[in-house]
């Protein structure tokens, strides 16, 4: 079943001086229990794209249906947002929370459970304006999960977090995707993107350059040079895939000859290179 379905949706953004395109007829469908990540650096369209798909922007052209429909109020009970912030900078982390689960009427325990798996339970009474850019990170995650949305809409969620916190919110949204949630989110990070995406939309300019898996992806885009190693000696050697080449690593095998063998799949990185080499900006 799609949660998302989007249709040729184009968005320019006008003024005076200038039109920018920020989408340039944008399809893609998102399926339940699915990751999808939209992938580009600065100025692609990400966050203009999520701000039509919550209601906040209207698309100049093109449709999207969410969740089953056209986005409604009702849309957003189910709908896990987190963007810009908007927190209350003079209440404590604790406050926060539980001021918007008393708006969707849930039970402070949940509060205390979301404190706990972000690591922000022993700051519950910090005031939001004496918190660290990660640990504010770590509270509009614990926002938008509180009322246990279907669907999460996150841009950048990991962009302020050390290596530790965000193993632990990709161990988090990993344990989301197999409760059955669907999540569509905007990273810069490509690593990121492999780790934890199903199917990663690359955009450039505004418009859709490759969707895919990414390991699908690597098999795509995987260059002719398909082995590296390194011998003993410390002699670097390449390697195709032909007949002739995989003797020879067979023959430096047996000889114990090798310290390291790897492949060479390209990274999602190598691949947006590529993509991207000789794109003129508009
Ligand atoms: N309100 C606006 N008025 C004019 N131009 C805008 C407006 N909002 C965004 N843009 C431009 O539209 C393009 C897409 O912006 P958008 O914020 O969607 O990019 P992004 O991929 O999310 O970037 P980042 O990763 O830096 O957040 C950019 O060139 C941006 O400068």
């Amino acid at each position: 079943m799609d949660v998302v379905q989007v249709s040729e949706l184009c968005k320019k953004y006008k003024n005076k001086y200038r039109t920018k395109i920020a989408l340039d007829n944008i399809s893609f469908s998102v399926k339940k229990g699915e990751i999808l990540g939209i992938i580009g650096p600065s100025g692609v369209g990400k966050t203009t794209l999520l701000k039509i798909l919550t209601g906040q922007l209207l698309p100049d052209s093109g449709q999207f249906d969410i969740l089953g429909g056209k986005i409604s109020q009702k849309t957003y009970e189910n709908l896990g947002i987190m963007m810009s912030d908007g927190l209350y900078e003079t209440l404590s982390i604790k406050y926060n929370l539980q001021l918007f689960a008393e708006i969707f009427n849930i039970n402070s325990k949940r509060v205390d459970q979301l404190l706990k798996i972000t690591d922000l339970y022993e700051l519950r009474n910090k005031k939001v304006t004496k918190l660290s850019s990660g640990e504010k990170q770590r509270l509009l995650l614990c926002r938008t999960l509180l009322h246990q949305p279907q669907l999460l809409l996150l841009d950048e969620p990991t962009s302020r977090l050390d290596p530790k916190n965000t193993v632990a919110i990709h161990e988090l949204l990993s344990k989301l995707k197999r409760e059955g949630k669907t999540i569509i989110l905007t990273t810069h990070d490509m690593l990121e993107a492999e780790q934890i995406c199903d199917r990663v939309i690359f955009l450039h300019q505004g418009r859709v350059i490759e969707i895919g898996r990414p390991y699908e992806l690597k098999l795509k885009y995987n260059p002719k040079v398909k082995y590296e190693l390194m011998l003993k000696n410390g002699e670097f050697l390449k390697f195709t895939e032909t007949r002739g080449d995989l003797l020879q690593i067979s023959a430096l095998l047996e000889n114990k000859k090798v310290a390291t063998l790897h492949t060479c799949e390209p990274t999602l990185n190598d691949i947006f290179l590529k993509l991207v080499k000789g794109g003129k900006d508009k």
